[in-house]
């Protein structure tokens, strides 16, 4: 039986000075021109050099807590990030000096993929072994992109943006869906090798469909966003403001755009689609409405609670997609031989 939570999530920075030292971490070794680095720092320094995602993921704590009280489960949760403080290493370390010996991680990314599941795996490897001999066990909950409460908790989210369009465009309003891109080589190597490959962009593509049906609407887009990178690179395409023109010029007038592929507003949230892909649509004549995240629904705990629950064995799994949920690993050894390799 775990004796703890870990939260897991990306990090991001609390003030001006943290940007630079933040971006620095998140690209270690990835080729990321430091032309993109500095304008991705002026994104930050719209919103004061201060990313939302600490703050949202206290918030998901908090309400995991509250949940897991009136469960009367005796979960001590912790937080820990990949690329900001607080560091997995300084919390893993924590949690073995609270006598922690076993614990689930619970990550804020719902997706299969380098960056959404096997870098999570590397992360508790990497704290594992910075703390050493007297670590605490960590077992990574699997991808929950299919999860009831998630699929209805983002439902919600479109309906509630369709009633923000001006009355006289919302019945022709297109649903489009968005995710952050990867390198196509990237989607191409995820998921198990006997998997056949692209499982994030099939997850991605499932999430959506399950969202649109729930929603009522009979089709959809899919399409990505905070492409990064060098130019030469591929990556999963069309961009949404590309999108946003061709919907244009086939003359839809409204869009509800739900970001199918965060969990909570943070940066790429706010300023790709609140305020690049808003004033792309603006220029357009395109009425845009945004749908939010699951991540402040108290569903959203919930899901949490029932992810601890399945994986304790108390509860059957929960899913709705057709596309397979990896993810689950000890100790940072990666769900699958060769799984999302990159
Ligand atoms: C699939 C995916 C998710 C979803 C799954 C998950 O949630 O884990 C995600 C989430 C996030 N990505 C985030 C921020 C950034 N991602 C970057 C760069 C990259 N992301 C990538 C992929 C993903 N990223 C990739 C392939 C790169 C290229 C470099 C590399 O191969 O690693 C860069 C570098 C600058 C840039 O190039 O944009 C930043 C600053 C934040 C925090 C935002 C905040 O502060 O509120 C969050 C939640
Ligand atoms: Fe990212």
């Amino acid at each position: 039986m775990p004796d703890a939570l870990l939260l897991l999530s990306f990090g991001g920075p609390e003030q001006p000075d943290d940007v630079m030292p933040f971006l620095e971490n998140v690209t270690r070794g990835r080729g990321v021109p430091r032309a993109r680095l500095e304008a991705v720092a002026e994104h930050y320094m719209h919103f004061g050099g201060v990313s939302p995602i600490n703050e949202l993921n206290r918030q998901i704590i908090t309400a995991v807590e509250a949940q897991l009280r009136s469960a009367a489960i005796d979960l001590p949760v912790y937080f820990g990030n990949r690329n900001w403080h607080p560091m997995i290493e300084d919390t893993v370390a924590q949690m073995r000096d609270d006598g922690v010996r076993s614990a689930l991680v619970f990550p804020t990314s719902a997706w299969g993929g380098y960056s959404g599941c096997r870098q999570y795996h590397e992360d508790i490897a990497r704290a594992r072994s910075a703390v050493g001999p007297n670590a605490p066990q960590l077992v990574k909950l699997r991808q929950y992109y299919d999860h009831p409460l998630l699929v209805a908790s983002f439902a919600d989210a479109v309906g509630a943006a369709v009633a923000e369009l001006p009355a006289d465009r919302r019945n022709g309003a297109r649903l489009v869906f968005t995710a952050h891109s990867v390198p196509i080589a990237a989607d191409a190597a995820a998921g198990p090798p006997e998997d056949g490959g692209n499982l994030y962009s099939r997850q991605v593509a499932e999430a959506a469909r399950l969202v649109a049906a729930a929603a009522g609407f009979e089709s959809h887009d899919l399409v990505w966003q905070s492409r990064s990178g060098p130019p030469q690179v591929p990556w999963l395409d069309p961009d949404i403001c590309d999108h946003l023109e061709a919907l244009a010029a086939d003359g839809t007038d409204a869009v509800v755009v739900c970001p199918v592929g965060f969990v909570s507003d943070h940066l790429e949230v706010v300023w790709d689609l609140d305020t690049e892909a808003s004033e792309k649509a603006a220029e357009l004549g395109i009425a845009f409405a945004r749908a939010g995240t699951p991540g402040t629904d108290p569903r959203f705990a919930e899901l949490v609670i029932d992810l601890i629950a399945e994986q304790r064995g108390d509860i059957p799994v929960q899913r709705l997609g057709i596309e397979p949920s990896y993810g689950v690993g000890r100790d940072g050894v990666s769900c699958r031989t060769g799984c999302c390799a990159r």
